[in-house]
């Protein structure tokens, strides 16, 4: 029978430079651990020191190196001759890695009880280059990922959908390139130039190969949503995007009456879902749910949200959800805005919903009230806050559209029902042309309704 592996242990280590105040430090780690326990690690001590940089060789000055490695069981040196320990989450990067496997144990015979053990992991709240990352392994003798590395490494193992996978797949191998020269111990360049293809230049090559590969079979995947959301274009659609952990599922949920997913972990939700603003209204409004924002977003991550946030690009309406009850809440609502702005959705019209206020006091309220006068407050714990929310929603749609009139021909009754789904009917009266309805609705939604009605 097979026992359970022990839980991988997990050292934070983060680095204060003088532009970060301790408030902002102290979160940027303690988000880190929230990132570490979705991987599926326990968090058993943190190291953390005040630099100018990040970018020092051994990342940490001598000292706190050695007070790192005396947590981890290693040397507290980098030492130029000793081979650098194997790295299984450089491995399961580079390999074939079975995605069951993240997260096993380094040694599936151990079995002291949890005090005793030592952390195999070292996790780095910065990105770190291939040689900052080989240096902090031999000195400590365990396994280093830097933050970069374990948000690669989540989105890799949560992402569902078919899109998803591939544009994951692709932010990885891309992740991984650069940091193959290090982590094959240098026998790929020993050959020297000339000496035909070494081992590096044929990973390499691999990787490339197989990029061109995932490029192909997502464009094919595009192509197809491309069209799905093509067919809800002109429709009224809200968008639901902020920092991960904000709330947006839990709005999700309680505005349309879905069960999406909601979790208090980053990154629960991967991939978008549309669903339809209950009870329904006419036209009816579709309420997408996004992926959360994080800082520090590696830049190919992004490049994939791009695609499951084609979606809000294409909303009418952002609702901007941020957690009011975090105080690092600012610096959140920075990052998500500009992720948007890289991506080109800040010029969709925008509200800011402030949630879980139902965790903020009275002297905080007011506080955010004179800063944010015009945003929304409320908790989507409460069926009242959420169905003013549907009431501010529908307003939104509500100013945004116009009356018209459109002739239905009586040889073209069959367009009746897509007249219904995207327009609200005022009237109906009857001519020798056909069909004289009254409607009123998006702009957009009432030309391409006159386009399908006049065309042959
Ligand atoms: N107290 C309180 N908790 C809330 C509120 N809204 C959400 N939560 C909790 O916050 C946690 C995260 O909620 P989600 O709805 O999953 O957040 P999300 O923004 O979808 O997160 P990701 O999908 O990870 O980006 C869950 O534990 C929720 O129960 C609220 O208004 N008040
Ligand atoms: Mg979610």
């Amino acid at each position: 029978m097979e026992t359970k592996p022990p839980t991988p242990l997990a050292v934070l280590v983060g680095i204060q430079t003088p532009q970060v105040d301790d408030v902002a430090h102290e979160a940027s780690l303690e988000e880190l651990g929230r990132l570490v326990k979705t991987l599926g690690y326990k968090v058993v001590g943190a190291v953390s020191q005040r630099r100018e940089g990040t970018g020092a060789g051994s990342v940490l000055g001598s000292g706190k190196l050695a007070e790192l490695a005396a947590l981890t069981g290693g040397s507290g040196v980098i030492g130029s001759m000793a081979p650098p320990p194997r790295s299984k989450a450089r491995t399961r990067f580079e390999g074939a890695a079975d995605a069951a496997a993240p997260g096993a144990p380094t040694d599936p015979t151990e079995s002291e009880p949890e005090l005793d053990r030592k952390p195999e992991f070292v996790i780095v709240d910065h990105e770190l280059s291939p040689s900052q990352i080989r240096n902090l392994e031999r000195a400590t003798g365990a396994q280093v990922l830097d933050r970069t590395g374990v948000i690669v490494e989540i989105f890799h193992r949560h992402a569902n959908t078919r899109e998803a996978k591939l544009q994951v797949e692709m932010a990885r191998l891309k992740y991984v390139a650069p940091r193959l020269r290090e982590s094959s111990g240098g026998g790929g360049r020993q050959q020297g130039p000339g000496a035909g293809e070494t081992n590096l230049d044929l990973d390499r090559r691999k990787i490339r190969d197989r990029l061109a590969e995932l490029k192909e079979q997502l464009e094919a995947v595009q192509r197809d949503s491309d069209h799905r959301r093509s067919a809800r274009r002109d429709q009224l659609r809200v968008a639901l995007v902020g920092y991960t952990n904000a709330g947006k599922s839990s709005l999700m949920r309680a505005l349309t009456g879905s069960q999406v997913l909601v979790e208090d972990k980053l990154f629960a939700t991967l991939d978008t879902t549309v669903r339809i603003l209950q009870p329904e209204t006419r036209p009816r409004v579709l309420v997408s749910d996004t992926v959360g924002f994080i800082k520090q977003l590696p830049h190919d991550l992004v490049a994939s949200f791009r695609s499951t946030l084609t979606e809000a690009l294409e909303a009418s309406l952002l609702l901007f959800v941020v957690d009011a009850s975090d105080p690092t809440y600012e610096a959140q609502l920075e990052v998500s805005r500009s992720v948007l702005r890289e991506i080109g959705a800040d010029a969709v019209p925008s509200r800011l919903v402030l949630n879980k206020m139902d965790r903020v006091d009275d002297v905080r309220r007011a506080v955010l009230l004179a800063r944010h006068p015009d945003a929304i407050m409320l908790s989507a714990h409460s069926p009242g806050d959420v169905s003013a929310l549907r009431d501010t929603i529908i307003a939104f749609f509500e100013a945004e559209m116009v009356e018209d009139v459109l002739i239905l021909p009586y040889a073209k009754q069959g367009l009746i029902g897509e007249v219904y789904e995207s327009a609200r009917v005022l009237s109906e009266e009857y001519d020798e042309n056909g069909r004289v309805l009254k409607v009123r609705g998006l702009p957009g939604a009432i030309t391409r309704l006159r386009r399908s009605l006049a065309a042959s």
